[in-house]
């Protein structure tokens, strides 16, 4: 990995975690973090928005960022339930990821919404991390590379920078089922998306392009060493200090 891409391994909780024991958690993941004297790569977790105030607190010393799961495109307004940007920034966040499959599917989010969402990230001055991925039956139908470049040209949002913006390529059928995809297919999907960035943006060979679904400490190196992958984007494996920090641990 060029020593211009730092790699990034984030959690994504989720709907998942309440107060005590995310502190505590946090607070281990913080504390085996702060022993690293020089760490060599960033570490992001994303959790509920309820939380993000406690736990930005909590890693304030640390090397342990947090962030947004997703945001309102808007600064502020009459939108019930939803969460701006300026917001998450308000609250503690140096990062929100935008585009999640959850959220494609849940709520029907179109890449220009995403899009949208992403600018509102960057207006903040907060890193946006897009996410991207086929289905099954995409897969199925091998049409993964052309979902994957549409996913790719119309999210990525204008004034999109190597500072602030990481793409996360996660297969919507690797998500929380246990099964990954080969290393070549990894290795085979980055590249894409890397070519198809520089079609679009001029230091786009500096863009973190991260790996997500169902990493695990017994498969987190194996993944980070294929070539394009930047770092990790980790659902259930986020959720405890002990079953996250083996994946921190291959790159920090
Ligand atoms: O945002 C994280 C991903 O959806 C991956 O989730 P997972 O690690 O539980 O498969």
């Amino acid at each position: 990995m060029p020593e211009t891409r730092r790699p990034l391994i984030a959690g994504n909780w989720k709907m998942n975690g309440l107060a005590d024991e995310s502190l505590l958690q946090i607070k281990d993941l913080a504390a085996r973090a702060s022993k690293i004297s020089d760490p060599a790569c960033d570490v992001l977790i994303c959790p509920p928005a309820t939380l993000l105030r406690d736990l930005a607190k909590a890693a304030m010393d640390s090397p342990v960022a947090v962030g947004g799961q997703d945001c309102h495109a808007n600064e502020k307004g009459a939108h019930t339930g939803d969460i701006s940007a300026t917001m998450l920034k308000d609250s503690g966040a140096h990062y929100c990821i935008v585009g999640h499959s959850e959220r494609r599917t849940d709520h029907g989010e179109t890449n220009a919404d995403v899009k949208s969402k992403a600018e509102a990230v960057l207006r903040e001055g907060l890193i946006a991390i897009v996410c991207v991925g086929e289905t099954l039956s995409e897969r199925e139908a091998g049409t993964t590379l052309d979902v994957i470049s549409d996913q790719v040209r119309n999210s990525l949002p204008s004034g999109a920078t190597a500072a602030n913006t990481v793409i996360a390529y996660e297969p919507v059928w690797a998500i929380g089922t246990g099964k990954t995809p080969t290393v070549l297919d990894v290795q085979t999907v980055h590249a894409h998306i890397r070519t198809e960035l520089n079609e679009l943006m001029n230091d786009a060979n500096r863009v973190r392009l991260l790996y997500g679904g169902s990493v695990k400490g017994s498969n987190a190196g194996e993944l980070m060493a294929v070539e394009n992958v930047d770092g990790a984007l980790v659902g259930g494996a986020s959720l405890t200090a002990e079953d996250f920090w083996p994946i921190v641990n291959v790159c920090i």
